[in-house]
């Protein structure tokens, strides 16, 4: 089997195409493919797959104007509704593979078509729709407790402002959230302000534990960090500077909608045995 190794600000993923979706591509493979020590090593596995391919129920409605599905798998084996940095990293797996053109098209995902837009070479932008806001809840993480905003960017998520630097935070154990709030699990982001329109943040996230990146996460964390500024990302327009360990993002909001815009690389090519 053929695989690519890609991330997106170190949050990297092991891509494998599919297009006919003929892979059996189960959980225990995907925990093997992104182990670090036994495996390939990964935050998640991205599957390319024809979105005429992709498993009945998969796309939500029943239908997309997309050619590509991205099959975004957690690295436990997990499913997951989206992935920020993953689709921005399929994309330009699908460029540089000549699947796709440069320019400005939509991919399939579990949380609806997401329109990336990119050129041979660069940055990789994604529009990651209207976040969905609602209120408050608490994690036991790091050695503290913290409330935060829960947000869903299809999958969910709680952004939590701290007031230590997050810089020094110990994340190698789980959060420990409400069910309640978050039947489904949830990712965790502890961020600080750094500057104007500017966060720094940490992520725990839902299947994979600390990441160096998390997409979906940075918007997250930009619609507390703007709410907590008394703006409304869903009817004010600003841009937010996200840093995270592996780089840094821009989270833009305008039009009542979200955009994503960042590094998406490609390292490796390679067979597995
Ligand atoms: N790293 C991703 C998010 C991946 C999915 C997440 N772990 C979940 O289970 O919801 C991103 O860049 O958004």
């Amino acid at each position: 089997m053929r695989f690519t190794k890609g991330h997106g600000t170190e949050n990297d993923f092991v891509i494998i195409a599919d297009p006919d979706g003929e892979l059996d591509l189960s959980a225990s493979r995907v925990a093997f493919l992104c182990d670090r020590r036994g495996g390939i090593g990964a935050d998640g596995v991205l599957r390319v797959v024809r979105t005429k391919a992709a498993e009945p129920g998969s796309v939500p409605g029943g239908g997309s104007d997309a050619e590509w599905f991205m099959d975004y798998r957690n690295a436990d084996g997990s499913v997951a509704e989206m992935c920020g940095n993953g689709v921005r990293v399929f994309a330009r797996y699908l460029v540089d593979s000549g699947l796709a053109g440069p320019g400005t098209f939509p991919v399939a995902t579990r949380g609806g078509d997401k329109i990336v837009t990119l050129g041979a070479e660069g940055d990789v932008s994604v529009d990651m729709g209207a976040p969905v806001i609602f209120g408050s809840s608490s994690v036991d993480v790091a050695g503290g407790t913290y409330t935060g905003r829960k947000v869903s960017m299809g999958n969910p998520h709680l952004a939590c402002r701290i007031g230590d630097p997050v810089a020094g935070l110990d994340l190698s154990v789980p959060p420990v959230f409400s069910a309640e709030d978050f039947p489904e699990g949830v990712n965790v982001e502890l961020f600080e302000p750094v500057g104007d329109r500017h966060v720094t943040m940490r992520v725990y996230e839902r299947g994979s534990g600390e990441t160096r990146s998390c997409g979906t996460g940075a918007v997250a964390t930009a619609v507390a960090a703007a709410l907590l500024a008394g703006s409304d990302p869903l009817t004010e327009d600003s841009e937010w500077t996200v840093d995270v360990l592996g780089g840094t993002v821009v989270v833009v909001f305008a039009g009542g909608t979200s955009h994503l815009r960042g590094p998406a690389t490609l390292v490796a090519d390679g067979v597995l045995r």
